[in-house]
């Protein structure tokens, strides 16, 4: 029986490893697409052998799928393969280094997802695109705008990502599993994303009563700063994670699983009212289906959760008016 087909877009650090766990979990067949790598002698197709040695991998371990390898070039030729798509993952463009924010991505990123998003336009006009190159939120607002796509069609990777970093944080303090707290991280994915204590719990027991504020505040604060801690430590930033938490939303997209979880969902009427936040694309919990986003859901917030969120969502504006600015959308 033919599998679904997802295109990785970007086949670094977190571009291999998502198309390494969807071909592990025999889920999909995976297309990788990426630039030649030029040296003085040579031009080597790397991502066509990142594609046979994940396939040859899959293989290894009985899982018949298929993993194909496609060079581009940053112009904009060689995406033809997109063609057939049902999820394009993008994680082209730079990573952070040690002292630099995610924003400080913005202006080199945006033209690479603006050629990408074209040619995912043109080969593949009834896909889902989820994106994950950063600043994500922003990324995701250029996806939409430049595909012109369906709302729940476009969706970005960061709110499952940070839960899972505060779950980890929380579940080591706790000495509890995992499958036993509910948190949510919500807002952009940058220093001002917001853990929502109030609708996060172990057990149904609040944090609150479980963990000393001072404690549940230093948690907080290493959550907000997960992404930095790791690139801190690497010189470049996580992959491992991102790469799974990319193809969790994807399985539950093919799976049309209706899972609800934290996504860079676009705001407007209902939503955007309830949230504060007409026209952004920013981390909500939201419903993935067959469909993409088939809801979004209206999480309550305390009073100091609501001002958090504000100054997350100003954040993600201005780097939306940067995009606006450089008339790249
Ligand atoms: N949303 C998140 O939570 C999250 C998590 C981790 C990383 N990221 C972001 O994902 C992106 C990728 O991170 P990485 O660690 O994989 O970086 P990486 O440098 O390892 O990989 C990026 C890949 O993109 C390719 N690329 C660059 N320009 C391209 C173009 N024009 N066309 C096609 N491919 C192109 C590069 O050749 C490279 O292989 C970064 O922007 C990073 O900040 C986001
Ligand atoms: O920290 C980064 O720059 C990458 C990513 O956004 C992350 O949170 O790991």
């Amino acid at each position: 029986m033919s599998k679904p087909i997802v295109s990785v877009v970007g086949a670094g650090n977190v571009g291999e490893h998502v198309a390494n766990i969807l071909a592990i979990n025999g889920i999909a067949d995976v297309r990788m697409f990426d630039l030649a790598r030029k040296t003085e002698n040579k031009v080597f197709e790397v991502v066509k052998g990142k594609a046979l040695d994940i396939k040859q991998m899959a293989i290894s371990l009985g899982k018949d799928v298929n993993v194909e390898g496609f060079t581009v070039t940053p112009e904009g030729e060689g995406y033809e393969a997109l063609e057939g798509s049902d999820i394009i993952v993008v994680t082209a463009g730079f990573p952070r280094r040690p002292g630099m924010s995610r924003d400080d991505l913005l202006s080199k990123n945006v033209g690479i997802i603006k050629v990408i998003s074209e040619r995912i336009k043109q080969y593949a006009p009834n896909s889902i695109v989820i994106v994950v190159s950063n600043p994500v939120d922003v990324m995701t607002y250029a996806a939409f705008k430049l595909t012109g796509f369906e709302k729940n069609r476009v969706l970005g990777m960061a709110g499952v990502l940070d839960t899972a970093r505060f779950k980890t944080f929380l579940a080591e303090e706790l000495n509890v599993s995992v499958k036993s707290i509910n948190a949510y991280v919500l807002g952009g994915h940058g220093d001002d994303m917001v853990p929502v204590l109030t609708a996060s719990n172990v057990a149904g027991i609040p944090l609150t009563d479980l963990i000393e504020q001072d404690r549940l505040n230093e948690i907080v604060e290493r959550t907000k700063f997960g992404g930095g801690e790791i690139v801190n430590l690497m010189g470049t930033s996580a992959y491992h994670a991102p790469g799974s938490s990319a193809a969790y939303m994807v399985e539950a997209i093919l799976k049309d699983r209706k899972e609800i979880m934290p996504c860079s969902v676009y705001l407007e009427d209902d939503d955007a009212k309830y949230y504060e936040a007409d026209d952004i694309y920013i981390g909500v919990p939201a419903k993935l289906g067959k469909n993409g986003v088939e809801s979004i859901e209206k999480i309550p917030l305390s009073e100091e959760e609501r001002e958090n969120w504000k100054k997350s969502v100003e954040s993600v504006k201005a780097g939306i008016n940067r995009i606006k600015e450089l008339n790249l959308i």
